[in-house]
């Protein structure tokens, strides 16, 4: 299972990890910001997305939208200024993946042309204009799925068969896609673990995750450091690494083969050791 990431090939026949760089003002969740004094400050960027490289991870994931719920909406130049140049300074400096992490149109192309490999979309391109804008990429697409906004997503998450409803709409989307010249060879499927779900959901949607994605299509899954976490174990937000650990090990163990993490050199090697006893002759 390999994907084409602009000039990168990205080779899925064992589980990669995707490491979070959050280039957005209020990065609560990764420690790091890179804002110091206003100004987006680039070398701090490429320090960090050069460390994550070293600890073994093959995608960097940009975002300059936070979808955290209450977060501020980011104007469509906002969200240019905050991701453009850093995916432009990581794709000139160091040879790596960068995954954008973005809904709006605007950004999948300047991204493209910046250097991105891959559109890590939560949004699965519902926003208008995102479809033909990754049509014209060539780029592959994650496509994730969310049940309504993120600032109201998680009143009140209800499902008939939470599996069964994500996987369809996982589908429904690939087939948009394909209509739009989006080929399904680019295509990754992602259940949104936190995005419109109780614990519940996100717990039925872990153990079942190998039937959401055909068998052609590689599944993404993020759960580090999130909420879920947080209150299945009662712990704060810096106090998630086992958890967020155990539960990329059971990920991997039902099939995703990207994981998107905060602390890469420690999932890296819990991976490898799920590799070498799950699939010993790899
Ligand atoms: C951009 N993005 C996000 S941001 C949410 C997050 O990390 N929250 C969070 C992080 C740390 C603590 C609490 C919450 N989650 C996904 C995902 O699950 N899949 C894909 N494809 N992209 C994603």
């Amino acid at each position: 299972m390999k994907l084409n990431c602009g000039k990168h090939t990205l080779d899925l026949s064992r589980p990669v990890v995707m490491g979070i760089l959050n280039a957005t003002p209020d990065s609560f969740s990764d420690g790091g910001s890179y804002y110091a004094g206003g100004a987006l400050n680039l070398d701090l960027v490429l320090r960090r997305a050069e460390q994550m490289l070293r600890e073994g991870a093959a995608i960097i994931d940009v975002g300059g939208e936070s979808t955290r719920p209450g977060a501020a909406p980011v104007s469509e130049q906002e969200e240019l200024d905050r991701v453009v140049p850093v995916v432009e300074a990581i794709s000139a400096n160091l040879g790596a993946v960068i995954s954008v992490d973005t809904s709006t149109a605007a950004v999948i192309t300047a991204s493209a042309a910046a250097g991105a490999g891959l559109i890590n979309d939560v949004r699965a391109l519902e926003r208008p204009g995102a479809l033909d804008a990754a049509a014209g990429t060539d780029l592959p697409v994650c496509l994730m799925h969310m049940q309504g906004q993120p600032g109201s997503m998680q009143q009140a998450p209800h499902y008939d068969d939470v599996v069964a409803e994500v996987g369809a709409y996982l589908r429904e989307r690939m087939r948009t896609c394909e209509e739009a010249g989006i080929n399904r060879a680019r295509l990754i499927f992602d259940p949104g673990f936190g995005f419109g779900k109780t614990d519940e959901h996100n717990l039925a949607l872990l153990r079942h995750m190998a039937q959401l994605a055909p068998a052609d299509i590689p599944l993404l899954a993020g759960l580090s450091r999130k909420s879920m976490i947080g209150r299945l174990l009662q712990r704060e937000v810096d106090e998630r690494l086992p958890g967020s650990l155990a539960l990329a090990m059971l990920a991997a163990q039902r099939g995703a083969r990207i994981l998107r993490v905060h602390d890469v050199a420690a999932t890296v090697d819990v991976l490898k050791m799920q590799q070498l006893v799950d699939n010993p002759n790899q």
